[in-house]
């Protein structure tokens, strides 16, 4: 070929090779995400950089246009984006064009009115009955008026007891705080509005927190607002570094109320002024952690093993800052709690897994062992694997119970932080309990059954309860409507327990003393 031919071919192939860059280039624009619901902002301080879980692949295409978004614009905060408006706090919540909550998964359960399910829980409650009023009359100190903490140690519940007092005093060995709920709603109010006068960060835990000193002498556990709502767990991020959510410790409350189990502290958001009342607060320690970001933004991070350092700094808007508040439960000088190691605990390691995920007969092991071995606390931890599921909770590592109430009083429900993380992956793993055990309460099991085939579902009575939190909306839509996929999921399982056991009483209890495994259970150090 003469060096003129050459040259030609040479250019030709150069246009060719120029024409396939543009259509791939084109091919991928294409690509990009235009719907504003799958568009996934980067990680919130800037770390990760994450795509939708579904467009893995397309990452680096997503990240370059996200970069050009009023949310890459250098803000330590992302939730800050619409500092002009009065209501920016309020607005940046809604889902919007950064919101990454993908459309809603289908209920697959939406047309099964699990009639077995209404037959098999008739059948138990019929044919326990006679022996639970049997068990009644012979345990009667059991069955008498619950017992409260005012009941077991020496402080009396007063007429003129203050607020905190009644509730703290009020807590039994069968609940938290009783149905009725007037003493709860009150304080829910109240921590709501009381001045706040002193503060400290709470030692211990992986996560900032802070314990919040009122001026009537109440105190309450105050974890601040990481996220705008939309935000999702990162897909690459494990249960157990996920970042701390205030809405789920908020939504928790409401749904262990919701399910009848009222054994959650109750819990209420609060919008806080940084400066006025944080800052001027705070103690040296703290002092030193808080900056104003490049926008314009209080900022500060405290000290903790996870997640307190600058570039995971919590922001105000630009010193207006959501918080979630827990009531504190009595101090340990007259209610010390026992901590429990969960049996069904995960590894907490990203490599390894705990016996029962390997293990099919693993509920055999943990009913030989005191207190799973009969009465309440299996039931229990039943309930709290439907509690935890409906939210996604994965974060169970232990749990505590109040030490006057003995061995045979339940779990308290307390940290849930990461809960409502993901609303369209429902983990069945945390349902292992219950599918491992094949064993719930009757009442459980009617209230699930209630919101499923009842006129109200559990989406709509959460969307309710929330609905009077000053922070309000407290869950965005899919994860409410998560929780009525998730109720169907749970029915199924219970239904195929019931397929696979010879009697329906081996799997519904309508009275937990009807529960035992037959055994003397053995003490095991390790679990308790
Ligand atoms: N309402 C409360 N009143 C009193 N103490 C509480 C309350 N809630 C939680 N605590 C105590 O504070 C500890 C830490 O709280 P929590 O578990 O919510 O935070 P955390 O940062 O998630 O901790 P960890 O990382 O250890 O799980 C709990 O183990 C519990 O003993
Ligand atoms: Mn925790």
């Amino acid at each position: 070929m003469k060096l003129k031919e050459r040259i030609i071919m040479a250019a030709l192939g150069f246009s060719v090779a120029l024409v396939l860059i543009s259509v791939v280039e084109v091919a991928n624009l294409q690509r990009l995400p235009i719907d504003p619901q799958v568009t996934k902002p980067s990680q919130i301080h800037g770390v990760i950089k994450t795509s939708s879980q579904n467009d893995a692949k397309d990452a680096p295409f997503q990240q370059r246009n996200l970069q050009k978004t009023s949310m890459q614009s250098g803000d330590a905060s992302v939730a800050n984006d619409d500092k002009s408006s009065p209501t920016g706090s309020l607005s940046r919540l809604k889902p919007g064009p950064s919101s990454v909550v993908p459309s809603t998964k289908p209920n697959p359960y939406a047309d099964d009115g699990f009639s077995d399910i209404f037959e098999a829980l008739s059948k138990v409650i019929t044919a326990q009955a006679p022996w639970k009023n049997i068990l009644n009359n012979f345990k009667r100190d059991q069955h008498k008026k619950p017992t409260s903490i005012a009941d077991m140690s020496f402080s009396q519940l007063l007429p003129n007891s203050t607020l905190w007092e009644q509730f703290q005093l009020g807590i039994t060995n069968k609940y938290v705080y009783p149905e009725d709920g007037a003493v709860v709603n009150k304080l829910l109010s109240t921590m709501n509005t009381l001045k706040v006068i002193s503060l400290e960060q709470k030692e211990g835990g992986t996560q900032f927190k802070l314990i919040l000193d009122f001026e009537d002498g109440g105190q309450a556990l105050f974890k601040p607002m990481r996220f705008p709502r939309g935000q999702e767990t990162l897909p690459n991020h494990f249960y157990f570094t996920d970042f701390e959510r205030h809405n789920a410790e908020i939504a928790a409350f409401h749904l262990d109320r919701l399910l009848g189990f009222r054994r959650a502290v109750p819990v209420v958001g609060r919008r806080f002024n940084i400066t006025s009342e944080i800052y001027e607060l705070a103690e040296q320690d703290l002092l030193k952690t808080f900056f104003i970001s490049p926008a314009g933004n209080v900022c500060f991070h405290g000290k903790c093993s996870y997640y307190c350092d600058t570039s995971h700094a919590i922001c105000g808007n630009p010193d207006m800052l959501e918080a979630s508040l827990a009531a504190f439960l009595p101090p340990k000088a007259i209610a010390p709690r026992k901590t429990w190691r969960h049996p069904w605990r995960r590894s907490y390691h990203k490599r390894r897994k705990a016996n029962w995920e390997t293990d099919d007969e693993y509920c055999d092991i943990v009913r030989e062992v005191k207190p799973y071995d009969k009465g309440r606390r299996l039931l229990d931890l039943m309930d709290m694997s439907v509690f935890d599921f409906l939210m996604g909770n994965m974060d169970r590592h232990h749990y505590e119970t109040i030490k006057l109430f003995g061995n045979r009083t339940y779990p308290l429900h307390l940290d849930h932080g990461r809960g409502f993380g993901k609303a369209n992956h429902d983990e069945t793993s945390i349902l292992a309990p219950l599918y491992q055990c094949c064993m719930i309460r009757s009442s459980t099991l009617s209230s699930l059954y209630r919101f499923h085939s009842g006129s109200v579902p559990l989406s709509k009575l959460m969307e309710e309860a929330l609905d009077q939190d000053p922070l309000k909306p407290i869950l965005l839509k899919p994860h409410l409507l998560a929780l009525d996929r998730r109720v169907g999921m749970i029915l199924q399982v219970v239904r195929s327990c019931l397929e696979g056991a010879e009697k329906i009483s081996d799997v519904i209890f309508s009275h937990d003393d009807l529960y035992s495994s037959g055994n003397e259970g053995i003490e095991d150090k390790m679990w308790s």
